[in-house]
């Protein structure tokens, strides 16, 4: 985007042997940006091409299609302003639209997934399902790095009950190019996301923006760049919590270019039953820990009520669940 300066986030290899090494990179990347690339991460190139055709052959389905999947207990489709990701913005809504995918780790709750018909969208619902089990194998093996990075014991979120059963969804996300360079309009308003990370893929259309500092008005932000192949990692504000603010939540948007764009995140958050509190690594006597403890599902429920229609009666897998 023009004037708009781009940033070189750091790279960071998941299969490397060097683990300690890989743990401090990542420590340094999350208090610095609280966003990473992330290699060798074991989701291959052309599968990922494959899973946004199968998003493209969604969105382009006709409305009424699209529609009788609409969003019910937080899975399938929301259509173009259904959500405004900054409460506090004007705008009518953010211009995108997206279909969710719930947890398929809960066998309880995955039954509440919708999906488009395979005589509609033929092999799609094994494309997602595979998508998600192949992110979800990378964020797992990634949060056991996060978890020596902040000399914590590598298995130390199964310890708590943060990954047997991750409250994971999967976003599929579309933004129309048509609407053409507007500084008014962003296609996803400024926000941060709510969960411990988001491991983020594009088709490599540009839009992604971080706007470092959290109070500045008006917002300014820095392009992130593609790099070809690797998954964009952030981290959500739980994990800012759990550090007491030493991981920053970094607040992102996606900016139009006047160029289609689609992206896939996938939102990791802890079971709702999981107690958030500072991380005993991450609080001292001189440091205490700036927040209450909070359920995940209890957080998860406020961040939600802002985001979408505060009117709306909201019930969410972690609440039917719990
Ligand atoms: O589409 C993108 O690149 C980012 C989406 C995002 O930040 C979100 O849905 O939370
Ligand atoms: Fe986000």
């Amino acid at each position: 985007m023009a004037g708009t300066a781009t940033l070189s986030l750091p790279i960071i290899d998941l299969s490397s042997p060097d683990r300690i090494s890989t743990a401090k990179s990542i420590h340094q990347a999350c208090v610095e940006y609280g966003f990473f690339y992330l290699v060798n991460h074991g989701v291959d190139e052309d599968f990922i091409k494959q899973a946004f055709d199968q998003s493209a052959n969604f969105f382009s389905l006709p409305i009424e299609d699209k529609i009788k999947l609409n969003r019910k207990e937080y899975r399938g489709y929301t259509p173009l302003y259904a959500e405004k990701l900054d409460p506090s913005s004007l705008s009518k809504g953010d211009p995108k639209e997206s279909y969710y995918i719930g947890p398929l780790t809960d066998t309880t709750s995955v039954r509440l997934n919708q999906w488009p018909s395979n005589e509609l969208l033929p092999n799609w619902r094994p494309t997602m399902e595979s998508l998600f089990w192949k992110i979800l194998s990378a964020g797992k093996e990634l949060l056991s790095l996060i978890a020596l990075s902040l000399n914590l014991d590598e298995n130390y979120f199964e310890k708590i009950s943060a990954l047997n059963k991750p409250e994971a969804f999967l976003r599929l996300l579309r933004y129309p190019g048509e609407l053409g360079p507007n500084e008014e309009i962003c296609g996803a308003s400024a926000h941060s996301d709510y969960g411990m990370i988001t491991p983020l893929l594009t088709n490599g259309v540009p839009g992604l923006q971080i706007c470092k500092e959290k109070l500045k008005q008006p917002q300014e932000g820095e392009d992130v760049s593609h790099v070809e192949g690797a998954i964009i990692v952030n981290i959500g504000d739980m994990m800012e919590r759990w550090t007491n603010c030493l991981y920053r939540s970094t607040l992102h948007r996606v900016m139009p270019t006047g160029k289609e764009r689609y992206s896939v995140a996938f939102f990791m958050d802890p079971p709702s039953d999981c107690v958030v509190e500072c991380f005993e690594s991450c609080c001292s006597e001189s440091s205490p820990p700036r927040f209450p403890p909070i359920r995940s599902g209890d957080y998860l429920n406020q961040r939600f009520k802002l985001t979408y229609d505060s009117e709306r009666e909201l019930k969410c897998s972690f609440q039917s669940k719990s």
